[in-house]
């Protein structure tokens, strides 16, 4: 058995692949031993799902194959999915097999977060994965095809989505524009058809430039969207949801888009977590386990008023980049560093050619922020795959 320190990674998405991609550069050779481990053989660009979920784009362009990222030379990729992670031995248990570590990695994502409202779990379908985005887009297409078989149903082209976050709002903004389409196809008069986007904070986007915000719902509403803002949903049915005081909205189809929580194979491996979520120290490790760290949705960053972050892959990526500079500092005893977020902005889509956004402080809106849109995807594509997937999927994103 070799000496060298066994870094284990779960989770090929921005934190994981980021991490796996620098620690690749920078480790020298046989400095350790590197395993990635991830659900399936691709890595899936989450920020762009949306769009396969509403239909305007096939699902297949939003992966890449993690073989084309990672040079398995230097990185053992295992396509597995992590059923439990033993800290008290330091081993992983995956579905096929068990992998031990010295240094671990967690980057699995997050869960839907339901905050326990009544059928969400059961009724609902969420926007978190290739599988789930398929899914969607084929039950909104039936949706249509059913509704020419039973034209009393108008509950079949009732389609709820419920939170306006950054989720919420990209996903309604491309359904709005895949709806008139859709009606063409299957000869179904589009004023039949309702898309709510209902939200219990009292605005859209909450937290986000309240100008930016306005814009926004004036695009999407003059799209058809019907906001529903300042309005909880109490109950999800398997014939739609009830909201407010009782009010019944009949809908075939519920995407729940309002919340993230951590990975239950964190609090089940008995880590500290808030709504599943680890408070990391500054350098990324989980208190008292200072060969763990954790990066992306699972990790809780707060910003300088102590407030936390909202999760984003912005933040996934730069943990990425610092956790393995860490890995790499902790194998050769050198200084760890200490973990800082800078924004560099934030723009939503709000469907074809249009989305709201602050880039380096400055507001923008229309088709100059669907321009950044497309600039920020690109630029990832260049960070993980360089020129050659921004040739292959540049054009496409
Ligand atoms: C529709 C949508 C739009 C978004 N838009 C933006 C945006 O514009 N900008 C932005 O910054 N953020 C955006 N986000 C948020 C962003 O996508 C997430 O914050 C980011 O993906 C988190 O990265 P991560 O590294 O934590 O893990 P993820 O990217 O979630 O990846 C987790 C990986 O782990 C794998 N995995 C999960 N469980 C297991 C297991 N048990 N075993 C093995 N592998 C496992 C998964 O298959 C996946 O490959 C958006 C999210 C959604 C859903």
């Amino acid at each position: 058995m070799s000496n060298i320190p066994k870094i284990v990674i779960l989770g090929a998405g921005y934190g994981g692949i980021l991490t796996a991609l620098r620690l690749q550069k920078e480790l020298n050779y046989n400095e350790a031993d590197v395993t990635l481990v991830n659900k399936h053989d691709y890595h899936y660009i989450t920020t762009h799902l949306h769009m396969p979920a509403a239909g305007t784009d096939r699902a297949e362009n939003a992966r890449v194959s993690i073989s084309k990222l990672i040079d398995e030379f230097k990185i053992d990729f295992v396509k597995s999915t992590v059923v439990q992670i033993r800290t008290q031995d330091k081993k992983v248990i995956l579905e096929d097999g068990t992998l031990s570590y010295d240094y671990l990695v967690i980057g699995v994502g997050g869960e839907p977060e339901t905050f326990g409202i009544p059928g969400m779990l059961e009724y609902a379908m969420n926007i978190r994965s290739l599988n789930s985005v398929r899914l969607i887009r084929e039950h909104i297409e039936y949706q249509f095809a059913r509704y020419k078989r039973e034209p009393h149903r108008t509950d079949y082209l009732t389609f709820v989505v419920g939170g306006a976050g950054f989720t919420g709002i990209e996903f309604v903004g491309e359904l709005a524009d895949r709806i008139p389409e859709l009606c063409k196809q299957f000869d179904v008069d589009p004023q039949l058809v309702k898309l709510y986007n209902i939200e219990a904070a009292p605005t859209a986007l909450p937290g986000f430039d309240p100008e930016l915000v306005e814009y926004g719902m004036q695009v999407l509403t003059k799209k058809g969207v019907i906001f529903r803002i300042g309005t909880a949903i109490k109950e999800c049915t398997p014939d739609g949801v009830i909201v407010g005081e009782g009010e019944e909205i009949r809908a075939a189809t519920v995407i729940w888009a309002a919340g993230v929580r951590g990975n239950r194979l964190i609090e089940e491996a008995g880590i500290e977590t808030m709504r599943g979520r680890v408070k990391i120290d500054e350098c990324l490790r989980v208190p008292n386990h200072e060969n763990i760290y954790v990066v992306g949705d699972n990790s809780l960053v707060f910003n300088p008023e102590g407030r936390p972050y909202p999760p984003t892959a912005q933040i996934a990526m730069q943990q990425g980049v610092v956790c393995a500079h860490n890995l790499v500092a902790s194998i050769r005893n050198q200084p760890l560093k200490q973990f800082e977020f800078k924004n560099k902005g934030t723009v939503a889509s709000l469907g074809k050619g249009e989305a709201i956004g602050i880039v380096f402080g400055k507001k923008y809106t229309g088709s100059k922020a669907a321009w950044f849109k497309k600039a920020i995807d690109i630029r990832y594509l260049y960070i993980i795959g360089g020129i050659p997937l921004v040739v292959r999927k540049g054009k496409i994103l």
